[in-house]
């Protein structure tokens, strides 16, 4: 299976940590084809437009979608815009926080199918992506 984890670069690092320890599970599930967004000490080099176009084609690739969307990201909204146009079975993870609340163009995509929304917390990842990724 292919994986595409998305999660904040730009739009802040603050979870980074946590980011890399998702990734570790979802590599006992199959590939994660964005592995450095969960890398702490990560520096993209190429051109925007590599890195723009290498992440479409990435997603067009991957079987299922996981996203972190609890830090604020334009990038990762972006590809879960893209991921529903290409029909991609979807998992967005969000940890409730005082003071914040999911955007309404997330939350209110969940479907219940194809496209769900979790507030979770990280002791509830195992299951989460089991009940997501075996199902
Ligand atoms: O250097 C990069 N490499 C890269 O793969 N991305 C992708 C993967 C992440 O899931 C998402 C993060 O977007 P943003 O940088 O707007 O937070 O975009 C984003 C950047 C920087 O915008």
């Amino acid at each position: 299976m292919k994986i595409y984890f998305c999660g904040s670069i730009r739009g802040g690092r603050q979870d980074a940590d946590l980011y890399m320890r998702i990734i570790n599970q979802l590599k006992t599930y199959g590939k994660v084809l964005t592995e450095h967004v969960g890398d702490l000490s990560f520096k993209e080099n190429p051109s925007e437009k590599h890195i723009h176009d290498r992440d479409c084609d990435w997603l067009q690739e991957s079987d299922v979608v996981v996203a972190e969307v609890t830090q604020t990201s334009l990038g990762v909204g972006y590809e879960i815009g893209r991921a529903v146009a290409m029909n991609k079975k979807i998992l967005c993870l969000y940890r409730p926080t005082e003071g914040k609340s999911l955007s309404a163009m997330i939350r209110g995509a969940d479907n219940g199918k194809t496209f769900l929304v979790k507030d979770y917390a990280e002791k509830d990842v195992p299951q989460l992506l089991k009940e997501f990724l075996e199902s």
